[in-house]
């Protein structure tokens, strides 16, 4: 999916200079649309400025900040590249967090599997591991999201920046919440359990059961906000070299949406059942931070709001690898663990979550990026870490490095 040359400009122009932007497509479209805003005097960056206005929102995993991040539709493309300021270059980067040199290794998956199997046959319920691929790439955050964008159009797909995150893309199939207030409908859906694109007949116990876990879970929360439920058929849901089920979920009543999302987030598709143990168990044997991973990530436009679950997605930093300007990603995948679970079934899930956006960032044959033992903390300096100044010519250090 090639973005227009105003576009292209706008995204680069935003990554040089730190403004926060998104430019993202809907669920069954090929256009992408671009919207940018300055941040606030304390360089922060909140998507609902009021009860209205359009806006794009990213939050986290933990979903305890004390505000939702984003952007505000109040720029476009044109505008944004119309706007020079010299005296506007935030240098957000250095202070804000940073994605992780390493990928998780195979064996601290395995410790974090161990910990939770004897409660999960104990007590039944459910976890959801995941674990973090750190590959670098030659390529833009802008050719990614390209590259990625263009490979399906039945998710949401979006690249932003905000002073609070930091550079994320994804391409996510799982709706979270979209709302239209025309016709007071609520739409939803539990997605869980994962198996290759080509394979057919029925699904395992251990599959079905994890998915009715997270029906369950999201229609007791509908309920328990007042909201009538109507639960659809059970269905398959494509995304690209996997398959996962999907019940969609239908409510209608009186509800605030921002609330509702924060008491539906994170579902049991992404964190586990019960919800606060798992979430608790989560921060104790993952060895890093989720950030926005598993968060909700969407737009607010006309009043609406389509809220998705952030998957498949990277978290990147522009950084050099021995002496070579490129970016580096975190790619996050996780997967539900149950007592019937095989801890080398759920690594091999993970790494089929991951593969497609991995080979885009490793090109063709592998060229244009490294994953593995090559990345180390000496190899890699984050452009954020250069001093500010000392450029002979006086110009702003371009933290993004392109
Ligand atoms: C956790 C992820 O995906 C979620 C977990 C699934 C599973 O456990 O089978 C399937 C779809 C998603 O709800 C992910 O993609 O990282």
């Amino acid at each position: 999916m090639k973005f227009s040359a105003q576009i292209s400009q706008a995204i680069d122009h935003c990554l040089t200079d730190e403004i926060p932007f998104v430019a993202f497509a809907m669920p069954g479209e090929a256009e992408v649309c671009f919207r940018a805003s300055l941040p606030d005097g304390q360089f922060r960056s909140p998507a609902f400025r009021d009860k209205e206005s359009d806006s794009f929102f990213i939050n986290f995993f933990d979903n305890d900040e004390p505000y939702t991040a984003g952007v505000s539709f109040d720029m476009t493309e044109e505008e944004v590249n119309n706007f020079h300021d010299p005296t506007y270059h935030a240098r957000i980067f250095g202070d804000s967090i940073r994605p992780r040199v390493s990928s998780t290794f195979r064996a601290s998956y395995h410790e974090a599997f161990s910990a939770v199997k004897p409660r999960l046959k104990k007590d039944g319920g459910k976890v959801v591991l995941s674990r973090l691929r750190s590959l670098f790439t030659k390529k833009t955050p802008r050719l990614i999201a390209e590259e990625y964008f263009a490979l399906t159009d039945s998710t949401f797909r979006y690249l932003c920046f905000t002073p609070e995150t930091g550079v994320w893309l994804g391409s996510t199939p799982e709706v979270l919440l979209e709302s239209d207030r025309a016709t007071g409908l609520i739409r939803t859906m539990s997605l869980a359990g994962t198996r290759p694109v080509d394979e057919s007949g029925d699904w395992d116990e251990k599959n079905i059961r994890e998915q009715a876990i997270v029906t369950d879970y999201i229609c007791h929360t509908l309920r328990n906000a007042g909201l009538e439920v109507e639960i659809r058929p059970l269905t398959e849901r494509r995304f690209l070299n996997i398959k996962h089920l999907c019940t969609p979920i239908d409510a209608r009543g009186d509800v605030s949406i921002p609330e509702l999302m924060s008491a539906l987030s994170p579902t049991p598709a992404v964190a586990g059942y019960p919800r606060e143990r798992a979430i608790g168990e989560i921060g104790r044997v993952e060895t890093h931070r989720r950030h926005c991973y598993g968060g909700y990530v969407g737009v607010r436009i006309g009043g609406d709001y389509h809220a998705f679950v952030n998957l498949r997605c990277a978290f990147m930093a522009p950084v050099t690898l021995s002496g070579t300007k490129g970016w580096l990603g975190n790619l996050y995948a996780g997967g539900g663990i149950i007592a019937a679970s095989q801890e080398d079934a759920e690594w091999l899930e993970t790494e089929s979550k991951t593969r497609v956006l991995a080979s885009v960032f490793l090109g063709e044959n592998g060229h244009e990026g490294e994953e593995g033992s090559r990345l180390t903390r000496s190899s890699v300096s984050f452009l954020s870490d250069l001093p500010p100044s000392g450029h002979d010519d006086g110009q702003p250090v371009n933290s993004a490095g392109i």
